[in-house]
Protein backbone atom coordinates (compact mmCIF):
# COMPACT_ATOMS: atom_id res chain seq x y z
CA UNK A 1 0.00 0.00 0.00
CA UNK A 2 0.86 3.31 -0.85
CA UNK A 3 0.28 5.82 1.68
CA UNK A 4 1.17 10.12 1.17
CA UNK A 5 0.62 13.24 3.19
CA UNK A 6 0.91 16.53 3.05
CA UNK A 7 1.38 19.70 5.26
CA UNK A 8 2.03 23.54 5.42
CA UNK A 9 0.44 26.71 4.61
CA UNK A 10 0.40 28.66 1.44
CA UNK A 11 2.23 31.52 2.99
CA UNK A 12 4.36 29.62 5.38
CA UNK A 13 8.32 28.98 5.10
CA UNK A 14 7.48 25.61 3.37
CA UNK A 15 5.27 22.61 2.49
CA UNK A 16 6.57 18.81 3.07
CA UNK A 17 5.10 15.79 1.55
CA UNK A 18 6.08 12.40 2.46
CA UNK A 19 4.99 9.14 0.22
CA UNK A 20 5.43 5.84 2.33
CA UNK A 21 5.23 2.42 0.01
CA UNK A 22 7.18 2.74 -2.47
CA UNK A 23 9.58 0.16 -3.69
CA UNK A 24 13.28 0.48 -3.67
CA UNK A 25 15.35 1.65 -7.06
CA UNK A 26 13.29 3.90 -8.75
CA UNK A 27 15.48 6.70 -9.95
CA UNK A 28 14.80 9.96 -9.28
CA UNK A 29 16.39 13.26 -8.49
CA UNK A 30 15.94 16.39 -6.79
CA UNK A 31 16.21 18.09 -10.97
CA UNK A 32 13.05 16.22 -11.71
CA UNK A 33 10.76 17.25 -8.75
CA UNK A 34 12.18 20.58 -9.58
CA UNK A 35 11.18 20.76 -13.30
CA UNK A 36 7.54 18.74 -12.55
CA UNK A 37 6.94 21.77 -10.42
CA UNK A 38 8.15 24.52 -12.97
CA UNK A 39 5.11 22.55 -14.80
CA UNK A 40 2.83 23.65 -12.47
CA UNK A 41 3.38 26.47 -12.68
CA UNK A 42 2.91 27.41 -16.15
CA UNK A 43 -0.40 28.19 -18.14
CA UNK A 44 -1.53 31.40 -19.36
CA UNK A 45 -3.74 32.86 -16.65
CA UNK A 46 -2.12 32.67 -13.30
CA UNK A 47 -1.57 35.33 -11.58
CA UNK A 48 1.35 37.29 -10.51
CA UNK A 49 2.75 34.89 -7.28
CA UNK A 50 3.35 32.33 -10.21
CA UNK A 51 6.08 34.45 -12.02
CA UNK A 52 7.79 36.07 -8.78
CA UNK A 53 8.19 33.29 -6.42
CA UNK A 54 10.26 30.06 -6.49
CA UNK A 55 9.78 26.27 -5.50
CA UNK A 56 13.02 25.36 -3.79
CA UNK A 57 13.07 21.78 -3.74
CA UNK A 58 14.91 19.59 -1.05
CA UNK A 59 14.59 15.72 -0.77
CA UNK A 60 15.14 14.97 3.43
CA UNK A 61 14.47 11.01 3.04
CA UNK A 62 14.25 8.06 1.17
CA UNK A 63 16.64 8.56 -2.10
CA UNK A 64 20.13 7.88 -2.38
CA UNK A 65 22.32 8.86 -4.90
CA UNK A 66 19.38 9.34 -7.14
CA UNK A 67 17.31 6.03 -6.46
CA UNK A 68 14.47 5.26 -3.64
CA UNK A 69 15.57 3.22 -0.86
CA UNK A 70 12.41 1.96 0.17
CA UNK A 71 11.45 3.71 3.02
CA UNK A 72 9.53 7.07 2.66
CA UNK A 73 10.44 9.18 0.69
CA UNK A 74 10.12 13.21 2.08
CA UNK A 75 10.33 16.43 0.69
CA UNK A 76 10.27 20.34 1.11
CA UNK A 77 8.99 22.55 -0.85
CA UNK A 78 10.39 26.19 0.16
CA UNK A 79 8.18 29.24 -0.35
CA UNK A 80 10.78 31.62 -1.46
CA UNK A 81 8.33 34.58 -0.76
CA UNK A 82 8.48 33.19 3.05
CA UNK A 83 10.31 36.56 4.39
CA UNK A 84 7.05 38.29 3.67
CA UNK A 85 5.03 36.76 5.37
CA UNK A 86 7.32 35.37 8.49
CA UNK A 87 5.43 37.70 11.10
CA UNK A 88 2.28 37.06 9.59
CA UNK A 89 2.63 33.13 9.52
CA UNK A 90 5.02 32.47 12.08
CA UNK A 91 4.30 29.35 14.49
CA UNK A 92 5.60 30.44 17.44
CA UNK A 93 3.92 33.99 19.21
CA UNK A 94 4.80 37.13 17.92
CA UNK A 95 4.55 40.47 19.77
CA UNK A 96 0.83 41.97 19.01
CA UNK A 97 2.98 45.17 18.70
CA UNK A 98 5.06 44.05 15.47
CA UNK A 99 1.97 42.67 13.83
CA UNK A 100 -0.35 45.60 14.48
CA UNK A 101 0.93 47.56 12.20
CA UNK A 102 1.31 45.02 9.33
CA UNK A 103 -1.27 44.90 6.83
CA UNK A 104 -1.00 41.69 5.76
CA UNK A 105 -2.10 40.47 9.21
CA UNK A 106 -5.25 42.57 8.86
CA UNK A 107 -7.90 40.34 9.62
CA UNK A 108 -9.88 38.85 6.72
CA UNK A 109 -13.75 39.37 7.41
CA UNK A 110 -14.64 38.65 4.35
CA UNK A 111 -15.38 35.40 3.06
CA UNK A 112 -15.24 34.56 -0.76
CA UNK A 113 -18.47 33.04 -1.85
CA UNK A 114 -16.84 29.72 -3.62
CA UNK A 115 -13.77 29.54 -1.35
CA UNK A 116 -13.12 27.84 2.00
CA UNK A 117 -12.86 31.16 4.05
CA UNK A 118 -16.55 31.01 5.94
CA UNK A 119 -17.58 27.22 6.20
CA UNK A 120 -13.50 27.12 7.83
CA UNK A 121 -14.14 30.09 9.80
CA UNK A 122 -17.28 28.73 10.96
CA UNK A 123 -16.24 24.96 11.71
CA UNK A 124 -13.11 25.86 13.45
CA UNK A 125 -13.82 29.12 15.55
CA UNK A 126 -11.84 32.11 13.83
CA UNK A 127 -13.39 35.17 12.96
CA UNK A 128 -10.38 35.72 10.17
CA UNK A 129 -9.86 33.83 7.29
CA UNK A 130 -6.07 33.97 6.83
CA UNK A 131 -6.20 30.57 8.79
CA UNK A 132 -8.43 28.97 6.55
CA UNK A 133 -7.04 29.87 3.13
CA UNK A 134 -3.65 29.72 3.90
CA UNK A 135 -4.32 25.97 3.85
CA UNK A 136 -7.63 25.71 1.60
CA UNK A 137 -5.01 27.38 -1.29
CA UNK A 138 -3.93 25.13 -3.91
CA UNK A 139 -0.68 26.16 -3.06
CA UNK A 140 -0.78 22.59 -1.49
CA UNK A 141 -0.68 21.08 -4.95
CA UNK A 142 2.92 21.92 -4.97
CA UNK A 143 3.60 19.30 -2.49
CA UNK A 144 1.62 16.60 -4.38
CA UNK A 145 3.16 17.24 -7.64
CA UNK A 146 6.43 16.62 -6.32
CA UNK A 147 5.30 13.18 -4.92
CA UNK A 148 3.11 12.69 -8.09
CA UNK A 149 6.59 12.88 -9.52
CA UNK A 150 8.02 9.93 -7.99
CA UNK A 151 5.20 8.09 -8.30
CA UNK A 152 5.28 8.49 -12.17
CA UNK A 153 8.98 7.44 -11.94
CA UNK A 154 8.12 4.49 -10.70
CA UNK A 155 5.24 3.77 -12.96
CA UNK A 156 7.64 4.56 -15.66
CA UNK A 157 10.39 2.01 -14.57
CA UNK A 158 8.72 -0.69 -13.70
CA UNK A 159 5.73 -0.98 -15.67
CA UNK A 160 6.70 1.34 -18.92
CA UNK A 161 3.41 3.27 -17.88
CA UNK A 162 3.47 6.96 -19.70
CA UNK A 163 0.96 9.81 -18.17
CA UNK A 164 -0.16 12.49 -19.92
CA UNK A 165 -2.30 15.19 -19.54
CA UNK A 166 -3.69 18.09 -21.80
CA UNK A 167 -6.76 20.82 -21.17
CA UNK A 168 -10.47 19.79 -23.07
CA UNK A 169 -12.08 23.13 -22.12
CA UNK A 170 -11.53 26.55 -20.65
CA UNK A 171 -14.62 28.35 -19.93
CA UNK A 172 -16.91 28.32 -23.20
CA UNK A 173 -13.50 27.34 -25.83
CA UNK A 174 -13.18 23.77 -26.35
CA UNK A 175 -10.90 21.14 -27.97
CA UNK A 176 -13.15 19.03 -30.83
CA UNK A 177 -13.49 15.59 -29.11
CA UNK A 178 -10.92 12.61 -29.65
CA UNK A 179 -7.83 14.83 -29.82
CA UNK A 180 -6.00 13.56 -27.52
CA UNK A 181 -2.08 13.31 -26.84
CA UNK A 182 0.06 10.06 -27.63
CA UNK A 183 2.49 8.38 -25.14
CA UNK A 184 5.19 10.81 -25.85
CA UNK A 185 3.65 14.26 -26.60
CA UNK A 186 3.59 15.36 -23.05
CA UNK A 187 6.09 18.27 -24.32
CA UNK A 188 3.96 19.23 -27.08
CA UNK A 189 1.01 20.10 -24.82
CA UNK A 190 3.35 21.82 -22.07
CA UNK A 191 4.78 23.92 -24.98
CA UNK A 192 1.19 25.24 -25.43
CA UNK A 193 0.33 28.26 -23.57
CA UNK A 194 -2.95 26.54 -22.11
CA UNK A 195 -1.62 23.01 -22.08
CA UNK A 196 -4.40 22.13 -25.10
CA UNK A 197 -3.31 19.51 -27.65
CA UNK A 198 -5.35 21.43 -30.34
CA UNK A 199 -3.71 25.11 -31.76
CA UNK A 200 -7.32 26.66 -32.54
CA UNK A 201 -8.53 25.75 -29.47
CA UNK A 202 -5.56 26.46 -27.53
CA UNK A 203 -6.47 30.08 -29.57
CA UNK A 204 -10.32 30.27 -28.68
CA UNK A 205 -9.30 29.95 -24.75
CA UNK A 206 -6.50 32.01 -24.79
CA UNK A 207 -9.08 34.80 -25.84
CA UNK A 208 -11.38 33.37 -23.66
CA UNK A 209 -8.94 34.18 -20.65
CA UNK A 210 -7.83 37.79 -21.81
CA UNK A 211 -11.93 38.25 -22.08
CA UNK A 212 -12.30 37.04 -18.76
CA UNK A 213 -9.77 39.01 -17.10
CA UNK A 214 -10.26 42.54 -19.32
CA UNK A 215 -14.21 41.67 -17.56
CA UNK A 216 -12.83 41.42 -14.01
CA UNK A 217 -14.22 37.86 -13.86
CA UNK A 218 -12.35 34.37 -13.47
CA UNK A 219 -12.75 30.67 -15.70
CA UNK A 220 -12.58 27.13 -14.51
CA UNK A 221 -12.93 24.24 -17.29
CA UNK A 222 -12.12 20.62 -17.98
CA UNK A 223 -8.67 18.97 -18.09
CA UNK A 224 -8.05 15.19 -19.31
CA UNK A 225 -5.52 12.83 -18.41
CA UNK A 226 -4.06 9.99 -19.91
CA UNK A 227 -2.27 6.64 -19.02
CA UNK A 228 -0.70 4.81 -21.45
CA UNK A 229 0.66 1.24 -21.04
CA UNK A 230 -1.24 -0.81 -18.51
CA UNK A 231 -1.57 -4.21 -17.66
CA UNK A 232 -5.17 -5.21 -17.43
CA UNK A 233 -6.38 -6.20 -13.84
CA UNK A 234 -5.21 -2.72 -11.71
CA UNK A 235 -8.26 -1.89 -8.99
CA UNK A 236 -11.01 -4.40 -8.43
CA UNK A 237 -14.53 -5.33 -9.05
CA UNK A 238 -14.65 -7.40 -5.32
CA UNK A 239 -15.26 -4.38 -3.13
CA UNK A 240 -16.50 -0.43 -3.62
CA UNK A 241 -13.24 0.88 -2.02
CA UNK A 242 -10.59 -1.20 -4.25
CA UNK A 243 -12.37 -0.13 -7.55
CA UNK A 244 -9.86 1.84 -9.67
CA UNK A 245 -12.20 4.24 -11.09
CA UNK A 246 -13.67 4.94 -7.26
CA UNK A 247 -9.82 5.76 -6.10
CA UNK A 248 -8.91 8.23 -9.14
CA UNK A 249 -12.66 9.96 -8.99
CA UNK A 250 -11.78 10.37 -5.19
CA UNK A 251 -8.24 11.60 -5.82
CA UNK A 252 -9.28 14.16 -8.48
CA UNK A 253 -12.20 15.32 -6.80
CA UNK A 254 -9.31 15.97 -3.58
CA UNK A 255 -7.91 18.53 -6.07
CA UNK A 256 -9.25 22.12 -4.99
CA UNK A 257 -11.84 23.24 -7.06
CA UNK A 258 -12.58 20.08 -8.62
CA UNK A 259 -16.36 19.56 -9.15
CA UNK A 260 -16.79 16.65 -11.39
CA UNK A 261 -15.12 13.26 -12.72
CA UNK A 262 -15.76 11.25 -15.51
CA UNK A 263 -14.23 7.95 -16.58
CA UNK A 264 -13.89 7.49 -20.01
CA UNK A 265 -16.61 8.91 -22.20
CA UNK A 266 -18.76 9.31 -19.03
CA UNK A 267 -21.53 11.63 -18.82
CA UNK A 268 -21.78 10.88 -22.55
CA UNK A 269 -21.88 7.29 -22.02
CA UNK A 270 -25.12 7.58 -19.87
CA UNK A 271 -26.74 9.38 -22.97
CA UNK A 272 -25.96 6.74 -25.40
CA UNK A 273 -27.62 2.98 -26.44
CA UNK A 274 -25.88 0.42 -25.12
CA UNK A 275 -25.10 -0.68 -28.59
CA UNK A 276 -23.11 2.08 -28.74
CA UNK A 277 -21.89 2.60 -25.25
CA UNK A 278 -19.51 -0.09 -24.84
CA UNK A 279 -15.87 -1.10 -25.84
CA UNK A 280 -16.54 -4.54 -28.51
CA UNK A 281 -13.86 -6.70 -27.80
CA UNK A 282 -11.24 -8.88 -30.73
CA UNK A 283 -9.23 -10.59 -30.69
CA UNK A 284 -5.51 -10.12 -32.67
CA UNK A 285 -2.13 -12.19 -32.15
CA UNK A 286 -0.81 -12.40 -28.48
CA UNK A 287 -4.25 -11.14 -27.03
CA UNK A 288 -7.40 -9.46 -27.62
CA UNK A 289 -8.18 -5.92 -27.51
CA UNK A 290 -11.39 -3.28 -27.72
CA UNK A 291 -11.97 -1.72 -30.95
CA UNK A 292 -13.19 1.28 -29.24
CA UNK A 293 -12.27 3.36 -25.91
CA UNK A 294 -15.14 4.67 -24.69
CA UNK A 295 -14.54 3.09 -21.12
CA UNK A 296 -11.28 5.09 -20.88
CA UNK A 297 -9.95 1.76 -19.90
CA UNK A 298 -11.55 0.98 -16.89
CA UNK A 299 -14.52 -1.99 -16.56
CA UNK A 300 -15.63 -3.51 -13.36
CA UNK A 301 -13.05 -1.36 -11.41
CA UNK A 302 -10.19 -2.63 -13.03
CA UNK A 303 -7.87 -1.47 -16.01
CA UNK A 304 -8.80 -3.43 -19.13
CA UNK A 305 -5.44 -2.68 -21.08
CA UNK A 306 -6.65 -0.05 -23.08
CA UNK A 307 -5.22 3.41 -22.56
CA UNK A 308 -6.79 4.96 -19.12
CA UNK A 309 -8.74 8.26 -19.54
CA UNK A 310 -10.25 10.43 -16.54
CA UNK A 311 -11.35 14.06 -16.77
CA UNK A 312 -11.84 16.81 -13.62
CA UNK A 313 -13.92 19.70 -14.34
CA UNK A 314 -12.73 22.97 -12.01
CA UNK A 315 -14.78 25.53 -11.41
CA UNK A 316 -14.04 28.80 -12.22
CA UNK A 317 -11.65 30.73 -9.44
CA UNK A 318 -13.84 32.25 -6.47
CA UNK A 319 -11.25 35.39 -6.12
CA UNK A 320 -13.38 37.55 -8.73
CA UNK A 321 -11.91 41.03 -9.40
CA UNK A 322 -15.30 42.01 -9.84
CA UNK A 323 -15.84 41.07 -6.54
CA UNK A 324 -19.20 39.20 -5.48
CA UNK A 325 -21.28 39.81 -2.46
CA UNK A 326 -20.44 38.71 0.69
CA UNK A 327 -21.02 39.83 4.82
CA UNK A 328 -18.56 41.10 6.58
CA UNK A 329 -18.49 38.83 9.95
CA UNK A 330 -17.04 41.27 12.01
CA UNK A 331 -20.15 43.53 11.75
CA UNK A 332 -22.57 41.32 9.89
CA UNK A 333 -23.15 43.99 7.58
CA UNK A 334 -23.30 43.67 3.64
CA UNK A 335 -20.05 43.84 1.99
CA UNK A 336 -17.81 43.07 -0.99
CA UNK A 337 -15.42 39.99 -0.68
CA UNK A 338 -11.78 39.48 -0.48
CA UNK A 339 -10.21 40.15 -3.98
CA UNK A 340 -6.26 40.18 -3.59
CA UNK A 341 -3.95 39.17 -6.29
CA UNK A 342 -5.27 36.04 -7.94
CA UNK A 343 -5.03 33.59 -10.83
CA UNK A 344 -7.72 34.41 -13.19
CA UNK A 345 -7.72 31.14 -14.56
CA UNK A 346 -6.15 27.54 -13.10
CA UNK A 347 -6.77 25.17 -15.81
CA UNK A 348 -3.58 23.99 -17.32
CA UNK A 349 -1.77 23.80 -13.73
CA UNK A 350 -5.18 21.39 -12.60
CA UNK A 351 -3.79 19.55 -15.32
CA UNK A 352 -0.61 18.96 -14.10
CA UNK A 353 -1.89 18.21 -10.94
CA UNK A 354 -4.49 15.39 -12.15
CA UNK A 355 -1.51 14.01 -13.79
CA UNK A 356 0.31 13.76 -9.98
CA UNK A 357 -2.81 12.45 -8.31
CA UNK A 358 -3.46 9.52 -11.12
CA UNK A 359 0.07 8.94 -10.85
CA UNK A 360 -0.20 8.07 -7.00
CA UNK A 361 -3.26 6.22 -7.44
CA UNK A 362 -1.99 3.86 -10.20
CA UNK A 363 1.13 3.40 -8.37
CA UNK A 364 -0.63 2.43 -5.31
CA UNK A 365 -2.79 -0.27 -7.44
CA UNK A 366 0.71 -0.77 -9.06
CA UNK A 367 2.25 -1.62 -5.38
CA UNK A 368 -0.90 -3.81 -4.51
CA UNK A 369 -1.09 -6.12 -7.42
CA UNK A 370 3.00 -6.19 -8.01
CA UNK A 371 4.20 -6.37 -4.97
CA UNK A 372 6.50 -3.15 -3.21
CA UNK A 373 10.08 -4.16 -2.11
CA UNK A 374 12.19 -3.04 -5.68
CA UNK A 375 11.21 -1.72 -8.90
CA UNK A 376 13.56 -5.23 -10.19
CA UNK A 377 10.40 -7.53 -8.42
CA UNK A 378 7.61 -5.26 -9.47
CA UNK A 379 8.78 -5.94 -13.08
CA UNK A 380 9.48 -9.27 -12.62
CA UNK A 381 5.88 -10.00 -10.99
CA UNK A 382 4.65 -7.83 -13.95
CA UNK A 383 6.31 -9.93 -16.85
CA UNK A 384 5.37 -13.39 -15.17
CA UNK A 385 1.62 -11.92 -14.41
CA UNK A 386 1.19 -10.65 -18.22
CA UNK A 387 2.81 -14.07 -19.79
CA UNK A 388 0.30 -16.45 -17.92
CA UNK A 389 -2.45 -13.84 -18.02
CA UNK A 390 -5.83 -15.26 -20.14
CA UNK A 391 -5.25 -14.54 -23.63
CA UNK A 392 -7.77 -16.39 -25.71
CA UNK A 393 -6.12 -18.48 -28.81
CA UNK A 394 -6.09 -16.52 -31.93
CA UNK A 395 -8.01 -18.47 -34.85
CA UNK A 396 -5.22 -18.05 -37.13
CA UNK A 397 -2.31 -19.10 -34.46
CA UNK A 398 -4.84 -22.13 -33.67
CA UNK A 399 -4.83 -23.27 -38.17
CA UNK A 400 -0.92 -23.00 -38.21
CA UNK A 401 -0.62 -25.11 -35.07
C1 LIG B 1 -3.75 24.98 -9.39
C2 LIG B 1 -4.82 25.77 -8.69
C3 LIG B 1 -4.66 27.14 -8.52
C4 LIG B 1 -5.65 27.88 -7.89
N1 LIG B 1 -5.47 29.23 -7.76
C5 LIG B 1 -6.42 29.97 -7.14
C6 LIG B 1 -6.29 31.38 -6.98
O1 LIG B 1 -5.29 31.97 -7.40
N2 LIG B 1 -7.27 32.03 -6.34
C7 LIG B 1 -8.39 31.42 -5.85
O2 LIG B 1 -9.25 32.06 -5.28
N3 LIG B 1 -8.56 30.10 -5.99
C8 LIG B 1 -7.60 29.35 -6.61
N4 LIG B 1 -7.77 28.00 -6.75
C9 LIG B 1 -9.02 27.40 -6.30
C10 LIG B 1 -9.16 27.34 -4.80
O3 LIG B 1 -8.09 26.68 -4.21
C11 LIG B 1 -10.49 26.64 -4.49
O4 LIG B 1 -11.53 27.31 -5.10
C12 LIG B 1 -10.78 26.58 -3.01
O5 LIG B 1 -9.85 25.71 -2.39
C13 LIG B 1 -12.19 26.10 -2.71
O6 LIG B 1 -12.51 25.08 -3.61
P1 LIG B 1 -13.24 23.80 -3.14
O7 LIG B 1 -14.65 24.22 -2.87
O8 LIG B 1 -13.16 22.82 -4.25
O9 LIG B 1 -12.48 23.32 -1.97
C14 LIG B 1 -6.80 27.24 -7.40
C15 LIG B 1 -6.95 25.84 -7.56
C16 LIG B 1 -5.98 25.12 -8.22
C17 LIG B 1 -6.16 23.63 -8.38
C1 LIG C 1 0.43 29.77 -4.57
C2 LIG C 1 -0.20 29.04 -5.44
O1 LIG C 1 -1.49 29.20 -5.84
C3 LIG C 1 -2.30 30.04 -5.09
C4 LIG C 1 -3.60 29.32 -4.92
C5 LIG C 1 -4.62 30.17 -4.33
C6 LIG C 1 -5.84 29.52 -3.84
O2 LIG C 1 -6.66 30.22 -3.24
O3 LIG C 1 -6.01 28.30 -4.04
C7 LIG C 1 -4.48 31.55 -4.32
C8 LIG C 1 -3.28 32.25 -4.85
O4 LIG C 1 -2.41 32.57 -3.81
P1 LIG C 1 -2.21 34.10 -3.36
O5 LIG C 1 -3.55 34.49 -2.83
O6 LIG C 1 -1.15 34.10 -2.32
O7 LIG C 1 -1.81 34.83 -4.59
C9 LIG C 1 -2.51 31.36 -5.79
O8 LIG C 1 -1.29 31.98 -6.12
C10 LIG C 1 0.46 27.93 -6.12
O9 LIG C 1 -0.24 27.25 -6.93
O10 LIG C 1 1.66 27.69 -5.86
Amino acid sequence: MLRWLTAGESHGPELVAILEGLPAGVEVTTADIAEALRRRRLGYGRGARMKFEQDVVTIVGGVRHGRTLGSPVAVRVANSEWPKWETVMAADPVDPEVLEGQARNAPLSRPRPGHADLSGMQKYGFDDARPVLDRASARETAARVALGRVATAFLKQALGVDIVSHVVSIGRAQAPEGVIPGPGDLAAVDEDPVRCYDPDASAAMVNEIETARKEGDTLGGVVEVVAYGLPPGLGSYVHWDRRLDSRLAGALMGIQAIKGVEVGDGFETARRRGSHAHDEIVGEPGGVRRVTNRAGGIEGGMTNGEPLRVRAAMKPISTVPRALSTVDVRTGEPAKAINQRSDVCSVPAAGVVAEAMVALVLADAAVEKFGGDSVEEVARNLSGYLSSMLKPPHPQSAVTT
